[in-house]
């Protein structure tokens, strides 16, 4: 749709772009990335007109934008600037209205029935029209970039320049804007060209992106582009670390802050504090750890910082499990987002062992469970299964990767010890594992079987469970 060949251009004496080629695709959703000053917006007023190019060609469907007539141009493209010049006395309805300005008829130009029905529909998804007569310059200044994409929106163009958009806007209205121009794109092929300054919701919106830096292009690529950390550091000089987002299959970038980079070293033993009694091992630790977990809660990969074994003598497994571990937990006023927890049913057992295994300092807990209830019960044997629940806290600072090792090895310790007890089903479905680290030291990106620490974690593991099923003295079926 627009076709950015070989542009140089700027101001007076600085051409911020230089030889710059891009493309945007019809019907696609394009963001413009890059840090302050990086060129976005003199790139977006080359393109919209705003600034006189040097040298170089910009095309809209194939013929030199600037040799568009202004009402040919307004009626492919719509532009919503950072710098809206409305400083007129005009309502949100007008200018809204103005938008209808190049598919007016005649030489009076009023509007007809159908730019009438257009302002309405424009108006209602922008969620302005219970403000529509008021003054425009009386609006704050999230409900003024609504107007502004109103009015753009009422052009009806088939192509929509945006500079930061979402500038103004909470993240409600962020989202609103983003979800009513995706919608747009896609039902009716609208080919949206933004500025956007957070990668995240970039990330979430755009299908393809172009990262601007001194006024050239680094890259232009899809999604996954954002997946390059060390790009987006270099670029933007801060920390980044990509994961994925839970419920979409995009990157989402996480940022950490030059204080939170070196903290402050505590002595593992004296990191937490174990409190039991005949119901519960609560353990809570300074700061909070880094976890895996299938716990009824606190499941997956979390910042945690209680931890938590309740017994529930008479109760059945159910799938309440988590409402009443999260009850516990508030009537023992430990805050639960912080938290993760296993119910422990029927008869109990546990072993604590607390030990230095090569340089580094390990906790284990591991409770044993018998329960009553329907779930638990092997429907071959009509007997009781075991439940095993595993807390391991290890001194040591792992990556993602080497904390799905080392669960991987924690199960392997309880797998080996069950065996030898003789136990003929294993591991139970039912069981409990949560890996919790202090990610202290050096930071370790392999725990496998063929490294100490995964050894360590594994034979603690086994010795641990080999003491707890003894404890409880009772042969599994
Ligand atoms: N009117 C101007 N005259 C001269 N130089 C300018 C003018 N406007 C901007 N510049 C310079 O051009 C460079 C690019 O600015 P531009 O506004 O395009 O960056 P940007 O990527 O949009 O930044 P931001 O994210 O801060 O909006 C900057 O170094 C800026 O100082």
């Amino acid at each position: 749709m627009i076709k950015v060949h070989n542009l140089t251009g700027g101001y007076t004496h600085s051409p911020i772009i230089q030889g710059l080629d891009l493309e945007i695709r019809r019907g696609e959703f394009f963001a413009l990335l890059g840090p302050n000053g990086s060129g976005k917006t003199t790139l977006f007023k080359l393109i919209t007109g705003q600034l006189q190019k040097k040298s170089g060609n910009i095309l809209l469907d194939g013929k030199e934008i600037s040799t568009y007539s202004k009402l040919a141009k307004a009626k492919k493209v719509a532009v919503l600037s950072q710098e809206a010049s409305v400083s007129f006395d005009y309502t949100v309805e007008e200018i809204v209205s103005l938008g209808r300005y190049p598919h007016q008829k005649g030489i009076l130009k009023n509007l007809s029935k159908e730019d009438r029905k257009i302002i309405e529909e424009v108006m209602d998804i922008t969620k302005v029209s219970a403000f529509r007569k008021k003054q425009f310059r009386m609006i704050s200044g999230g409900e003024k970039q609504r107007v502004l994409l109103a009015k753009a929106l009422a052009q009806e163009p088939e192509l929509l320049l945006l500079d930061e958009p979402t500038n103004h806007l909470d993240i409600k209205h962020t989202f609103q804007l983003l979800d009513l121009l995706k919608e747009r794109q896609q039902t009716m092929g609208l080919t949206v060209f933004a500025i956007l300054h957070d990668l995240n919701v970039a990330s979430l919106y755009a299908d393809r992106f172009a990262l601007l830096h001194e006024g050239s292009l680094l890259e232009v690529g899809d999604v996954e582009m954002l997946r390059k950390v060390e790009q987006l550091q270099k670029v933007y000089q801060v920390q980044v670390n990509a994961q994925s987002h839970p419920t979409v299959p995009k990157p989402q970038l996480l940022m950490t802050p030059n204080y939170a980079k070196a903290g402050e070293f505590l002595n593992f033993e004296g990191s937490f504090e174990i409190n039991q009694d005949n119901h519960s091992i609560h353990i809570e630790f300074k700061k909070a750890l880094r976890t895996i977990s299938n716990c009824v809660l606190g499941d997956g990969i979390q910042w945690l910082k209680h931890f938590s074994h309740v017994y529930e003598a008479e109760s059945r497994v159910s799938f309440d499990s988590k409402a009443k571990l999260q009850k516990w937990l508030e009537n023992n006023l430990i805050p639960y987002e912080q938290a993760a927890g296993m119910i422990v049913e029927g008869n109990l057992e546990e072993i604590i062992i607390l030990e230095e295994i090569g340089a580094t300092q390990m906790m284990v807990i591991v409770t044993v469970g018998t329960a009553n209830g329907d779930i638990l019960i092997d429907p071959q044997s009509d007997q009781p299964k075991h439940t095993i629940n595993i807390m391991l806290f290890i001194d040591a600072h792992f990556t993602d990767g080497a904390l799905v090792n080392g669960s991987m090895l924690a199960t392997e310790g309880k797998v080996k010890a069950l065996q030898e007890h003789g136990a003929k089903e294993f591991p139970s479905s039912n069981d409990t594992l949560l890996l919790g680290l202090t990610q202290q030291g050096e930071k370790i990106s392999t725990a496998d079987s063929q490294s100490d620490i995964g050894n360590a974690i594994s034979q603690l593991v086994y010795r641990a469970v080999q003491k707890v099923l003894k404890k409880q003295n009772r042969q599994l079926h």
